[in-house]
């Protein structure tokens, strides 16, 4: 079992962390949060996302262990780097995991990340119901890609207790998490975070609250050129990327990042860094929205700018190897 830390308050000794949404990032975080020792409670209303939720996690645990077991051959516990070495007899990560489609579920969690769709009024809503279900002390913290933490704490009546962790995908292969304070975050709200994602082996690099932050401002942009460029033909979608790579020495190419993402994910991230910034640059261009029309999201759907087959036939596997881009 984990230790207390001095700077957490003793109420949340043995309570869970709480996690909204089961997609790609929600099984993610849950397993990162599960690997280094906590109970969690994972909430989505959908049940078909829901239903797929154990299975992407049982797939990110087989793949994170692994990947560990390939880079420390002679350890390999299998555990979260901050996590030491569990007993024998505890529960595995899987087993940590309880499932729920109740957001009141969540009233005991001492702390919540958010990765429900990335759309401003679906994170309202569930911010407001949070607001009433979870004790006051509860940190809500954002898996948003891109909406400012402002905009999210001026949902609840704790804008100190609202902060946003921007996990990469894969969250339990990613070695840092982009930390959002807004004016309104307390520097305990901010401590807090830090120390919990330390706990997960996570280095917290903490920025200032501006729409898509330091990370999506800048990717965002690329991926819309890069489908930009595919789509008036100037390359191929693996010329384009390889040109990333092979030029540029990035692991992985702007259109396989915007497949791994998802496409819905980088649209809406797309209109959400317009609205906020009114800066008509951040159109997502024709074929990306066209792409997203067609239910071509990416790799999670089999099919985006490239095709995964093996994707199709087996859904949760949402993972790739850890030599893939971050991205967030
Ligand atoms: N995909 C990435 O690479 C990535 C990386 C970092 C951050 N993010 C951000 O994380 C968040 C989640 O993205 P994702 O890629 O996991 O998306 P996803 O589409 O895989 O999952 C989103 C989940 O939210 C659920 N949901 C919708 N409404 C809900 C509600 N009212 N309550 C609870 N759950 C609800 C959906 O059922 C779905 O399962 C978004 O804000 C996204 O921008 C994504």
């Amino acid at each position: 079992m984990r230790e207390r830390k001095d700077s957490e308050p003793a109420s949340t000794t043995g309570a869970p962390v709480g996690v909204v949404g089961a997609g790609t990032m929600g099984a993610g975080v849950a397993q990162c949060f599960a690997e280094a020792g906590y109970s969690v409670v994972v909430v989505d209303p959908d049940p078909e996302a829901l239903g797929g939720g154990p299975a992407r996690l049982r797939a990110g645990v087989r793949m994170a262990r692994l990947l560990r077991r390939r880079s420390s051959p002679s350890t390999g516990s299998g555990t979260a780097a901050g996590a030491g070495t569990p007993a024998p007899s505890s529960p595995s990560p899987e087993e940590r995991v309880v499932w729920s489609e109740k957001l009141s579920d969540l009233a005991p969690a001492f702390f919540v990340v958010e990765c429900a769709r990335e759309k401003v009024p679906v994170k309202e809503e569930v911010l407001r119901q949070l607001d009433q279900v979870c004790g006051p002390d509860t940190v809500f913290a954002s898996c948003t890609s891109c909406i400012p933490i402002t905009r999210l704490g001026s949902f609840t009546g704790r804008p100190d207790r609202v902060i946003g962790t921007h996990f990469m995908n894969p969250a339990p292969l990613k070695d840092a998490v982009e930390v959002i304070r807004a004016p309104g975050t307390s520097e305990q709200t901010v401590q807090r975070t830090v120390d919990l994602l330390a706990e997960l082996g996570k280095r917290a690099l903490v920025v200032r609250d501006a729409p898509g932050f330091v990370t999506n401002r800048v990717l965002m942009l690329t991926l819309n050129e890069a489908a930009t460029v595919l789509g008036e033909g100037t390359a191929d979608a693996e010329t384009v990327d390889r040109i990333f790579q092979d030029c540029f020495g990035h692991p992985m190419g702007p259109l396989r990042t915007a497949d791994l993402i998802g496409l819905d994910t980088v649209l809406d991230s797309l209109d959400v860094l317009r609205e906020f910034t009114g800066d008509e640059r951040f159109r997502p261009c024709a074929l990306l929205a066209r792409h997203v029309a067609e239910g071509s999201v990416g790799r999670k759907s089999g099919r985006g700018f490239y095709q995964y087959p093996e994707q199709r036939q087996r859904p949760e596997h949402h993972l790739v190897s850890r030599g893939g881009a971050s991205h967030g």
